[in-house]
């Protein structure tokens, strides 16, 4: 066995509650049509709209192919659904699936930045499926058909695909089998077996099933060897009940007639049915080291640690993200789509298919990046049995699948305008990543694999004991509810919480606890100089939270801290600053963390220091950049000012240039560069004008001249630039604490505690 992570729990890492809650904050649901040109003038409107719009639309009624250059359609893909087989969950109906169709919407978008628009169609009659699809071809670029049950979903997809000339995917058919076939050819190539010796039962001959054997077929295996079984068991040769033409295209010529014999000898099963299909005498009786892949959502037909209590030489994937080797659609789809869209493909085939196949199986053979090996501190992944499929997060699938689906479809004859230049190809795709998708995900699979102890100083708040619950049901930890008893659990329970026999979750009232004489003997051996009494620190510990919460991280009884949403911010820090000093040779700074379209960068100090000097503002640089390394940058730091290199001149810019001369004579580990303006130290095209600046590439840490600037540009960036911003976070402190802003929510609070517990500051 390879060196693996600690198994992760199986516990969902939500309640029901806030899955709803998700959905309904703010504007319901989760997409929305933002306009990508201005409307800000008349002339604007005249051009957007008649008369201007009048121009494109005669292009392209004389050449349709313009509508790629003029429209939306070149990069707009619908997913479109009945409903009638949502997850597993069955026929629910098109409404219903409407959530999954904008799940889906966002996950092209945010992975793979397509445009995507979901479209329920309430109809089971697949002619009338058919007729409301077929007119829409102008509309869009691909059709993913999604969540439509089998066998009426062959034929919507089949007669589609001939009445389209765009793709038209039924993703629970391709895309299942290409990221499970992809696990398959690395659990083959692990365990040394040939796909034309190697022996395979496929339970579940629905739409993922079926679409799985074709192409574990077209892949080069033995159809003799291939067996498809559905509730009624194998699917024989001559077999009449429970057939349809898709199942008798695979009829297997076998004297087996039950899953169990099936299974009997078997070297691969592939589980597309329901949970708990596979029993213990069935796992019992395959080949060795064999390959089990129990895809069935949201409970697999078998769970790892059920085959891994009978037997030690399995690889077992699953499609749940809290087990190792999941097979994620979402490794496919927004990837496929792209290489599709980019050559403007006119179908997505067979070859296409097998070309992200082998991008993807490849890709889990090479050494992951350090944004990946980040996440799994400790224990790099390593192409073994728990990693034959790459993780959800990986940075280089952007890269690595669309230009391997693009080049089939140009070798294939069906994209109608050809990559010309690979290369340049695929440093644009690297582009196209969202910045937001993984922002925070390596602190949480970090504290996920080694949680903390965190307290939750205000634990009689609602939002924090909902924060508390998500914190410790995601797998982060454990928390501590620092209140009264009575009030947080009558808090918790009007919230619909029930805390009793939680495991997890402890309350902590300050005024009873007996460490209360050690934690104020503490405070008053750091305060005594400062004008305080034991009294004054008995009082400070038994009647503030803050105090309290801090002393229990201070003396170890905590590993880290969030506070903040009942006292303002500065007041916060200051009392945790009298429990908790500053991290010897460091400086306490607040560093956010920006979010926005095409990038990520820092500001600091956007906390702590009102009007820094060049020694301070040297100090911030240092502090920021071995914080952005903790988070995974390789750090760039501006220096910002309103002026470039001395032009215009001015008090504030020639404080920043002395900082740099500090940073010069300290001889730092990292780029640095300044004074300068923002959009010099954003835009490499602005940054060309000054030939000598020292930053290799855009700067990602922007050090602001004081506080007022740096929280001024963070929320302007909120407000105005539609930004996601992460903190202030406070880097530099001896033991980790975080404020969340005043009257966070529970989901803030959540991220907050997680880049608590990771520690920052390191
Ligand atoms: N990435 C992933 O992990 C994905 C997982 N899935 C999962 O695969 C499953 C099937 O989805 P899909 O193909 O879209 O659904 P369909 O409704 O199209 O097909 C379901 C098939 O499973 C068979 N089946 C159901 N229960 C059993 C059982 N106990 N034993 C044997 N066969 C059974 C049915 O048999 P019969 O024909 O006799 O009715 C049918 O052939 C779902 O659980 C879904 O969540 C789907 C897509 C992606
Ligand atoms: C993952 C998916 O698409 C399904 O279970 O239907
Ligand atoms: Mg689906």
């Amino acid at each position: 066995m390879t060196d693996h992570p600690p198994r992760r729990s199986a516990r969902p890492t939500f309640t029901e509650q806030e899955a709803l809650d998700f959905h309904a904050s703010g504007r319901p649901g989760k997409l929305e049509i933002v306009p990508t040109k201005p409307m800000a003038t008349q002339r604007d409107l005249s051009l957007a709209y008649s008369p201007g719009v009048a121009v494109p639309v005669l292009a392209i009624a004389e050449e349709k192919s313009r509508a790629f250059d003029y429209t939306t359609r070149g990069n707009l893909v619908a997913v479109i659904t009945n409903g009638t087989a949502i997850l597993g969950l069955g026929n629910l109906g098109a409404l219903a699936a409407k959530p999954v169709m904008e799940g889906k919407s966002v996950l092209f978008k945010r992975f793979a930045d397509v445009d995507s628009i979901d479209l329920e169609i309430d109809t089971e009659d697949t002619d009338a499926f058919i007729n409301a699809v077929r007119y829409l071809g102008p509309s869009f670029g691909g059709i993913n058909l999604e969540d439509i049950k089998a066998p009426e979903c062959f034929i919507i997809e089949q007669r589609l695909s001939e009445l389209m000339d765009i793709p038209v995917f039924h993703d629970d058919q391709h895309g299942t089998a290409i990221i499970a076939a992809a696990g398959l050819l690395n659990a083959m190539h692990l365990t040394g077996r040939d796909p034309r010796t190697t022996k395979l039962v496929v339970n579940g001959a629905g739409a993922a099933g079926i679409a799985c054997v074709e192409l574990i077929k077209a892949m080069g295996f033995a159809p003799e060897n291939v067996i498809l079984c559905d509730t009624k068991g194998v699917i024989y040769r001559g077999r009449t009940e429970g057939m349809n033409q898709w199942k008798a295209a695979h009829a297997a010529d076998t004297d087996a007639r039950t899953l169990a014999d099936a299974f009997r000898g078997a070297d691969v099963v592939m589980g597309l049915s329901a949970k708990g299909a596979f029993t213990e005498e069935m796992i019992r009786s395959m080949a060795p080291n064999p390959i089990i892949f129990a895809m069935a959502n949201p409970d697999p037909e078998v769970t790892p640690e059920e085959v891994h209590a009978i037997r030690d030489d399995a690889i077992v994937a699953t499609g749940r993200s809290d087990y190792p080797n999941q097979v994620n659609n979402v490794l496919g789809f927004p990837y496929i789509f792209r290489g599709a869209l980019d050559v403007r493909a006119t179908r997505i085939n067979m070859e296409m298919k097998i070309a992200a196949v082998e991008a993807l199986a490849a890709l889990a053979r090479e050494d992951v990046p350090d944004e990946v090996a980040a996440a799994y501190q400790g224990s790099r992944p390593k192409f073994g049995r728990e990693y034959i499929i790459p993780v959800p997060f990986d940075p280089r699938l952007i890269h690595t699948v669309p230009p391997a689906v693009a080049r089939a479809a140009m070798e294939t004859g069906v994209a109608r305008r050809p990559i010309v230049d690979m290369d340049r190809y695929r440093a644009e795709l690297s582009a196209r990543r969202d910045p937001v998708v993984g922002a925070l995900q390596r602190v949480f699979e970090r504290v996920r694999r080694y949680p903390k102890r965190v307290v939750f100083a205000e634990g009689e708040e609602e939002q924090v004991i909902r924060a508390a619950v998500s914190f410790v049901n995601q797998g982060l930890g454990s928390a501590v509810l620092v209140g009264r008893e009575e009030l947080v659990r009558a808090t918790a329970a009007n919230a619909g919480i029930d805390l009793d026999g939680r495991e997890g979750i402890t309350i902590q009232n300050a005024r009873f606890s007996e460490r209360n004489p050690a934690y104020a003997q503490m405070l008053y051996n750091k305060l005594q100089r400062q004008g305080y009494l034991l009294r004054d620190c008995q009082r400070m510990v038994n009647n503030d939270r803050n105090y309290f919460a801090a002393a229990m991280v201070a003396m170890g009884d905590a590993d880290a801290m969030v506070t903040g949403v009942t006292r303002n911010y500065a007041t916060a820090l200051t009392e945790v600053r009298h429990v908790i000093d500053t991290k010897p040779g460091h400086r306490v700074i607040g560093l956010s963390q920006v979010i926005a379209r095409g990038r990520t960068v820092l500001i600091a100090d956007t906390a702590i220091h009102e009007a820094p000097d060049a020694e301070d503002l040297a100090d911030i640089a240092v502090e920021a950049a071995n914080a952005a390394r903790r988070l995974g940058f390789e750090p760039r730091v501006a220096l910002l000012s309103f002026s470039t290199f001395g032009q215009p001149d001015g008090e504030r810019a020639s404080q920043m240039r002395e900082a740099i001369r500090i940073l010069d004579h300290r001889h730092v580990d990292f780029e640095y560069e300044g004074e300068m303006a923002a959009d010099i130290a954003l835009d490499p095209e602005l940054m060309k004008q000054f030939p000598f600046s020292r930053l290799k590439g855009p700067a990602n840490v922007l050090v602001a001249p004081g506080i007022h600037s740096a929280a001024i540009s963070t929320k302007l960036l909120v407000q105005l630039g539609g930004s996601t911003v992460i903190g202030p976070m406070i880097v530099g402190l001896d033991r980790p604490v975080q404020i969340v802003p005043l009257g966070a929510r529970d989901s803030e609070i959540v991220n907050m505690a997680a880049l608590a517990a990771y520690n920052i500051s390191g």
